[in-house]
């Protein structure tokens, strides 16, 4: 049985995507009589016609390495169907780069975007099959993402470094952590780390509630410190009703690049404590997968590999307590996966006395 897979990875890039691409090419070629064409950047390529042949030496040397041999994009952005200026009808030019290409299947790895021009292309009669990658842990129908667990180690690594340098200032230190809607990455390294205040954009904060959890550890130690740690979407319950857009053009106004800036300003005029902003970005983004993610990111990989062999296409990988198997993707495209204001572990974490600024 031949099949003639066209691969590409889309959106923002995290650590496992070579170890999920390597899953699906070492499984293909053992399964059935495989081919394999690389798409670059994304669905930029599936439209400009960028691609080339693979072979089997392509996929070699590749499970440790970060970032995405194929390349990503973001571009073009959101409604695929609309025609721009460039007067480009994409869904037209991926269905006929698709026919060009002679694929039996597309295989997309990506995050929230990624899956809904997937479910598009499905629509349009494409067999497409999707991979969950993300360090935001996001996506609808799955426990977790690979990427997610490297970028929640590489955070961790900045809560627990900035505490020893905290401490002996005595200093408010605000990390902001990656995630502009899903706070996962921030509870997770926030609790992991022992972060004093976590702000999730889940769970809207009031500033004299983080303000009083400051003074409060201040005045239990003559020398006291406090570590925040927010998401970059977090952010106050008065500017609730906001649009992300308005709430970002405020800061603007103010010159903050962030509410993480706007943040330690506030909590500096008001406690006089001397208090500084660390900002990791990309940082948690980058290097080799961890053991956790190479493991999880070649089992989604070689579960793709099968659901091409069994021909059943328009679903995506997932895990589901413990194992993994699939989702039909209209079940899950469109849907972000957010953190409940009462998951388990933001509850443990506020038995635990830490604040979410509520
Ligand atoms: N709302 C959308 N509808 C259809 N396609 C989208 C949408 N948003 C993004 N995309 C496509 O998916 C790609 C990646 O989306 P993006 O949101 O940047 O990353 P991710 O897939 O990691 O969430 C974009 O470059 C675009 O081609
Ligand atoms: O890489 P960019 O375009 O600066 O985007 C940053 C965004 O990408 C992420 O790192 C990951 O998002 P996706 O996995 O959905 O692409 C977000 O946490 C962050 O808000
Ligand atoms: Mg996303």
């Amino acid at each position: 049985m031949k099949r003639r897979i066209g691969i590409l990875t889309s959106g923002g890039d995290c650590p496992g995507l070579n170890a999920a691409i390597r899953g699906v090419a070492r499984a293909s070629y053992e399964l059935f009589d495989a081919e394999f064409v690389g798409i670059a950047d994304g669905y930029k390529g599936l439209i400009e016609g960028d691609y080339r042949e693979m072979t089997e030496n392509d996929f070699k040397g590749i499970l440790t390495l970060g970032g995405t041999i194929l390349g990503t994009s973001r571009r073009p952005y959101r409604n695929m169907r609309k025609i721009e200026d460039d007067n480009i009808n994409k869904v037209e030019a991926m269905k006929a780069n698709y026919k060009k290409m002679k694929l039996d299947c597309l295989v997309t790895l990506g995050g929230n975007g990624t899956h809904k021009t997937a479910n598009l292309l499905a629509e349009e009669g494409l067999n497409v099959i999707g991979l969950p990658k993300t360090i935001d842990n996001d996506i609808w129908g799955t426990d977790v993402t690979f990427g997610f667990h490297t970028a929640v180690d590489i955070a961790t690594d900045v809560v627990d470094r900035i505490h020893t340098t905290a401490n002996s200032h005595g200093r408010v230190m605000v990390i902001e952590l990656m995630g502009n809607k899903a706070g996962w990455l921030t509870l997770y390294a926030g609790v992991s780390g022992g972060a004093d205040i976590i702000l999730l954009p889940e769970i809207p904060f009031d500033l004299e509630k983080v303000i009083a959890m400051v003074e409060k550890r201040t005045k239990e130690r003559q020398r006291s410190f406090s570590i925040i740690a927010i998401a970059e979407g977090a952010f106050r319950q008065d500017e609730s009703s906001l649009k992300r857009k308005e709430r970002l053009a405020r800061l603007k106004e103010h010159n903050y690049p962030s509410t993480a800036y706007q943040l330690a300003d506030q909590i500096q005029g008001q406690t006089g404590l001397e208090t500084r902003v660390v900002v990791p970005g990309h940082y948690q983004r980058g290097g080799s997968p961890s053991p956790y993610d190479r493991l999880l990111a070649t089992q989604f990989g070689v579960y793709a590999a099968n659901l091409i062999k069994d021909e059943n296409y328009g679903q995506t990988v997932a895990m589901t307590g413990g194992k993994v198997g699939h989702n039909p993707l209209p079940d899950i495209a469109g849907k972000t996966k957010l953190v409940p204001p009462h998951h388990q572990i933001v509850q443990a974490a506020r038995d635990m006395g830490v604040s979410f600024g509520e």
